[in-house]
């Protein structure tokens, strides 16, 4: 039977408000199962759930306001159904009236009360767009932006600590944007001007990335990366720039001994083998064996042959080692997340104030096993996809001062030696540099 775009994000949001999924898995599995569908009604999935996803909270407060029932009363398909049409009244260029006809018409079938109750609050809501009751930003400005901007509290009033008044809506706005598709140049394979001239006519806009020097960046790509020319040849792979700086603050060289305690899909690992030409060893763990199957396909569709696969947890596969065998250390961390939330706006609901501090104990440990590991003369980088001076900042001066065999460099030839900081911090923001936001250091071990 022919399940239309709408009942698939529907579905789709349903499972995450159930259990609180990551979403571009739960989509995955979602989509798989309707293979009839159009690239067209795909995208239309697609932003349907994720604007949906990063609305969530500006969408609640207007159901409370609107609704008598109280919002945890709701039944989880009728929240989401609201949601997912006042998404698109509010946020998208679907006239008012295919929203709300299209939105009722998911609970065809359903008792006349419930789809009388959508169809009020939703044409309730298209009359009264241009003057809704927003929470006034004098009373309380972090409720304020948490509610116009859609973020948990605890986060906003983080983040107005950490940037302050003057730039915190810039940074929220940030990060409720669409990111542009950012890949990487497989320089084992093709150069950037090559691959930038066989991919100009599939994207609406194509330009080079400021700092790093393999990096492209496609907006509006004429269809999904995988269709793009020169993915199956292994010309490029998918990599923030944010992420692709990583690299090179390790900046391996050929035939060096590369330790990649948490590989994941091998965003970093397929730079680093490229950056050491193929040649030396990385030894790639992960404790995720789905990640790693798909590190072991981007190695094959790259051209690489100088990674090892160590599906083990890498503390406890290493700490009795006692050896320092490694001429680099890449600790690319599990973290909250909180500097890709344009990326994965799931993370605003997945995440709770307490994570913080677990991760950062777990970031602690990871670094506390493996540094021994580094050879003198060596470099151990730390890298964080947060925002989070507990998971960065903080955790690395804690460790500088129980470990003076330590210091932040600037490696040689490093591409943006302009985003380190006067501690030899690198850090980014998506409002400032328009990339994810990332913490990392290079720590060279004498
Ligand atoms: C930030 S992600 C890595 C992203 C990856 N480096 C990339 O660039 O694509 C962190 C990874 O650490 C893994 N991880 C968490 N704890 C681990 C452990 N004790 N040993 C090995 N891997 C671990 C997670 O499964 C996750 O894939």
């Amino acid at each position: 039977m022919f399940t239309s775009a709408r009942e698939l994000a529907l579905r789709t949001l349903v499972r995450f408000e159930r259990d609180r999924p990551p979403l571009d898995e739960t989509l995955t599995r979602v989509l798989e199962q309707a293979p009839e569908l159009s690239s067209r009604d795909r995208n239309l999935v697609m932003e349907l759930v994720y604007g949906t996803i990063r609305y969530q909270a500006s969408l609640d407060w207007l159901i409370d306001a609107y609704s008598k029932k109280p919002r945890h009363r709701l039944d989880k398909e009728v929240l989401c159904g609201l949601r997912l049409g006042i998404y698109q009244i509010l946020y998208t260029r679907i006239p008012d009236r295919a929203a709300v006809n299209e939105t009722v018409s998911l609970f065809k079938g359903r008792p006349t009360y419930i789809t009388g109750f959508v169809n009020a609050i939703l044409r309730r809501l298209c009359r009264e767009k241009d003057h809704l009751p927003w929470p006034p930003k004098e009373r309380d400005f972090a409720l304020y932006l948490a509610v116009r901007y859609s973020y948990p509290t605890f986060l906003v009033r983080r983040w107005l600590n950490l940037v302050g008044e003057e730039e915190i809506e810039s940074l929220l706005a940030a990060g409720n944007e669409v990111p542009p598709l950012v890949i990487r140049t497989n320089t084992l394979r093709i150069n950037r001007d090559q691959l930038a001239l066989f991919l100009k006519k599939e994207a609406q806009e194509l330009n080079l990335c400021r700092y790093s020097p393999e990096g492209l960046i496609l907006r509006r790509p004429r269809g999904p990366v995988t269709k793009l020319t020169g993915y199956r040849q292994g010309w490029f792979q998918v990599q923030d720039e944010a992420s692709q700086l990583v690299g090179h603050l390790v900046a391996p060289e050929p035939g060096q001994k590369v330790l990649d305690a948490c590989a994941g899909v091998g965003g970093k690992t397929t730079h680093l083998a490229q950056l050491m030409k193929n040649q030396g060893q990385i030894q790639a763990f992960d404790i995720d064996k789905r990640r790693l199957r798909r590190l072991e396909e981007n190695l094959k569709r790259l051209g690489i042959s100088n990674v090892e696969i160590i599906s083990q947890d890498v503390t406890e596969a290493l700490r009795g080692l006692g050896a320092a065998i490694y001429d680099r250390i890449l600790i690319d961390a599990p973290c909250s997340g909180t500097g890709v939330i344009r990326r994965h706006p799931d993370i605003k609901w997945r995440r709770r104030p307490e994570d913080i501090k677990t991760m950062s104990q777990k970031q602690r440990g990871l670094l506390e096993t493996l540094s021994p590991l580094l050879k003198k003369g060596g470099v151990l980088v730390y890298a964080v996809c947060s925002l989070e001076p507990e998971e960065g900042e903080g955790l690395i001066e804690a460790f500088l001062k129980g470990h003076p065999e330590f210091s932040p460099i600037s490696p040689p030839g490093f591409p943006a030696p302009g985003l380190l900081d006067s501690q030899g911090f690198f850090r980014t923001f998506p409002h400032r540099q328009a990339m994810d936001g990332f913490f990392a250091v290079a720590l060279k071990k004498t």
